[in-house]
């Protein structure tokens, strides 16, 4: 086991009449590059603060390097931990090279100037991060970015061997944000160890080697970003059901979050019936816009079966070329006797979806998708053909294309208007 570089145990932080965080306990080792994430207002910011020292803490320990962080004077501290703080106010007047140069703080004394060896330090730092073609330029002449790329060149030029970074990729831009991250991991490389808060999971997730996940009061996870970034833990720590898709060929993951649904707010069920992939785009579009969605009946393998587990609270999944699967039709006409809107997708009928058909019969307000003629998309010698037009000769039933019901879909809120 490598040494402990930040150890933090059953740490209680927070305000004078206000305890944020409970019971924090986790280790840092060199060379570990961490995330700290979790919903506005969790306590990220506060934990990095108190860690640091700069708030007092309420109970608990924390060490750096061994020490703990409160017996460590402060010009000692600033050699250890370098801290780039959300939202800190400079003086506008000085140039983006002096405030790098404040980073050598630690290393100066009152009386002595830079050193040809601050001088190096502070350039290379601004090479880094790419500001150095701005060194004379006053912060006040230069963008909310590269303001950032300043503040995190200070840090640099701090050369502590631990780096706490608060919200560092605030304003950057995705090339300049990856390439921040890329840095840090080449730092945590060479040695140092980083833990930065971040909001972006799926960039977390690629780039870091750990996460702490903040929420209710503590640390809800602690591990590799694949162990913390779970539907389960992220639902709990943003308070709302969470859809997590991991990417195995990026690493990326993608999280969709619910809508925060007003209690009182009624909104319609939608059951879409979908199959072959025509009916993903539909699915997702509707469980974005807050609809509940229900989805059948679907063959396993195909992306209308993935788009159904992501997005819908409820959906009937068969085998792939599954004939007649009596449970499945049962369980898909339940799902349409449940819901306010049936969304019949332009799917192409074979004789193992041709129950499909018979479950849109069956709904008591149906619109029909049609992006091309039934005839074409007919694999049944004719019987879907014939069921379709009796499904169209349906009372109140809406045939429109799919592009049209992307803008017709907002107006289901007052269905019973539309359908
Ligand atoms: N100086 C303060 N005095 C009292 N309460 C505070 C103070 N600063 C922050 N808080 C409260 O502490 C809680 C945690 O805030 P903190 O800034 O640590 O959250 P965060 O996870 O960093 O949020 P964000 O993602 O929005 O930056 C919040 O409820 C906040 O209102």
């Amino acid at each position: 086991m490598k040494r402990a570089i930040v150890n933090v145990q059953a740490l209680r932080a927070g305000y004078e009449k206000k305890i944020v965080l409970q019971d924090i306990s986790f280790s840092a080792g060199q060379g570990e590059l961490i995330g700290i994430i979790g919903a506005n207002g969790a306590g990220k910011s506060t934990l990095l603060r108190t860690m640091r020292g700069l708030l007092p803490r309420q109970g608990g320990r924390v060490e750096l390097l061994g020490r703990e962080v409160g017996t460590i004077p402060e010009k000692a501290l600033a050699k250890q931990v370098a801290f780039l703080q959300q939202a800190v106010e400079i003086g506008f007047g000085y140039t983006s090279k002096e405030v790098v140069a404040a980073g050598r703080y630690p290393y100066l004394s009152w009386w002595q100037g830079e050193s040809p060896e601050d001088e190096k330090i502070i350039r290379e730092s601004m090479e880094y991060t790419d500001v150095l073609s701005l060194a004379d330029t006053p912060l006040a002449n230069i963008s909310g970015g590269q303001k950032q790329r300043v503040l995190l060149a200070k840090v640099l030029a701090q050369q502590t061997p631990i780096l706490f970074l608060d919200e560092p990729m605030t304003g950057l831009d995705v090339v300049y944000q990856e390439e921040i991250f890329r840095f840090c991991q080449r730092l945590c490389h060479q040695g140092k160890t980083i833990l930065l808060v971040v909001h972006d999971l799926s960039a977390a997730a690629r780039f870091c080697s750990r996460l702490l996940l903040i929420g209710r009061g503590g640390l809800l996870a602690d591990g590799p970003p694949t162990a913390v970034l779970t539907r389960e833990h992220l639902s709990q720590a943003y308070g709302l059901p969470v859809q997590v898709v991991h990417n195995p060929v990026t690493g990326s993951v993608e999280v969709f979050a619910g809508l925060r649904r007003n209690k009182n707010e009624q909104l319609p069920r939608v059951h879409v019936i979908a199959g072959g992939g025509c009916g993903c785009p539909v699915i997702r579009r509707l469980a974005t816009a807050g609809f509940e969605v229900s989805v059948g009946v679907v063959a396993e393998g195909d992306s209308d079966a993935e788009a159904a587990r992501i997005f819908a609270e409820d959906y009937v999944i068969t085998k792939p070329f599954a004939d007649n699967d009596a449970d499945a039709a049962v369980a898909n006409g339940k799902l349409v006797a449940r819901a306010d809107v049936t969304v019949l997708c332009s799917l192409h009928v074979g004789k193992n979806n041709l129950g499909n058909l018979d479950a849109a019969m069956k709904a008591e307000k149906l619109i029909i998708l049609e992006d091309s003629p039934i005839d074409g998309r007919d694999y049944t010698g004719g019987r879907a053909a014939a069921l379709y037009r009796q499904l169209l000769a349906k009372h109140g039933v809406k045939v429109m294309s799919t592009s049209a019901f992307y803008h017709e879909m907002y107006s289901l809120h007052e269905d019973e208007k539309t359908v």
